[in-house]
């Protein structure tokens, strides 16, 4: 069968003996984020004629104001996870604390942890611009059958089992990587199938398309201001195009496609930058390099970093080789 109509579901269990542990534990939770993804797009592809836009009237613990998405598709993907008795942690950036989940079978402990991101893009919700969901999965590190603990999600990106996003755009796509390459399905609405139509997505190794808001660049570090200017005035391979649609999950799928690279840096009003390591940073870094990308903080590689704490912040650069290698020289000689 050509692999054009192999669908996501018959990809994860094809490819399940390439898992780290084969258990079909993580087939089942790759199956279940793929139904919570399609709950999801159903309500975003009717914002508009539904009471979904706007803010929920809460603030969450990252001081910002919940919009209506932001709360349903984080109850989604929870009660998708929790309902199924497949993993036995949840950790969300709508969230305060991680969510503890324990086995409703006896027999069957579960071992993996999610960490999500449930609506990505939320400033461009009401304004009918490509959004996106993110995800991370770990095995836990305590012992199976305990109550999961902030070890098991204080883990190095390196340790990641798994790792994907969905973009809500033009079309609905799910891209994931378990650790062998990074694979793209788009959702046929019609049959309400993912089918595989982006094999083996790779970054090209360099290209001409930069990604940062530029609303803050007087905050930047002197080293991301002299690489902006490179791209502007210095690169051979001028002209560069700015292109910054404020959502990280598609900006970070157009540079995949096109050669990129995104950045945010700290400034005066992020200190350490405005992206969450955990379930923004991480899973964008291993994806970038099961694509022959890189991602950094400027200085270390994204996936070498200690997480200290759930929500925390780290600057992040990602995308095409060479060009985030050219945005760390620069950070290496001109510095903060
Ligand atoms: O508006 P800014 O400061 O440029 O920030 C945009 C960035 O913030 C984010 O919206 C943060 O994600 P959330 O919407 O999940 O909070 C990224 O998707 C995006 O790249
Ligand atoms: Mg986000
Ligand atoms: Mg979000």
């Amino acid at each position: 069968m050509s692999t054009k109509h192999q669908t996501l579901g018959e990809f994860i269990i094809e490819n399940q003996s390439s898992f780290r542990y084969t258990s079909g534990e993580l087939s089942r939770l790759l199956n279940s984020l793929r139904l919570a993804a399609k709950v999801v797009n159903h309500e975003v592809n009717k914002a508009g004629l539904v009471d979904i836009l706007g803010a929920a009237g809460d603030v969450n613990i990252q001081g910002e104001n919940q919009q209506k998405l932001d709360v349903y598709a984080n109850e989604i993907f929870i009660q998708t996870l929790t309902k199924r008795n497949i993993v036995c942690g949840i950790a969300s950036e709508e969230e305060d604390d991680f969510i503890s989940i324990n086995s409703q079978d006896e027999k069957h402990q579960n071992k993996y942890v999610v960490l999500i991101d449930p609506l990505d893009g939320s400033s461009n919700i009401d304004v009918n611009v490509s959004v996106g969901t993110i995800f991370s999965i770990y095995r836990r590190v305590t012992p199976v059958g305990t109550p999961v603990t902030m070890e098991d999600f204080l883990q190095k990106g390196s340790e990641q089992v798994a790792a994907g996003y969905i973009v809500y755009g033009t079309s609905t796509m799910l891209v994931y990587t378990t650790g062998h390459g990074v694979n793209g399905f788009t959702l046929n609405p019609a049959i309400g199938s993912f089918y595989l139509s982006h094999p083996n997505m790779t970054f090209p190794e360099s290209g001409t398309i930069y990604s940062v808001n530029e609303g803050n660049y007087l905050d930047f570090p002197l080293g991301i201001k002299k690489y902006i200017k490179y791209c502007q005035e210095e690169a051979e391979d001028r002209p560069y195009t700015s292109r910054y649609i404020g959502s990280l999950v598609s900006d970070f799928h157009r540079n995949m496609i096109k050669g990129g690279i995104y950045m945010y840096p700290k400034g005066s009003r992020n200190p350490d930058g405005k992206l969450r390591l955990l379930y923004e940073c991480n899973p964008m870094a291993f994806l970038a390099e099961q694509a022959g990308g890189k991602s950094s903080d400027g200085y270390t590689r994204t996936l070498d970093v200690q997480p200290t704490s759930l929500h925390q912040r780290v600057p992040f650069i990602c995308g095409s080789k060479k060009m985030v290698e050219k945005a760390e020289q620069f950070m290496r000689e001109f510095g903060e």
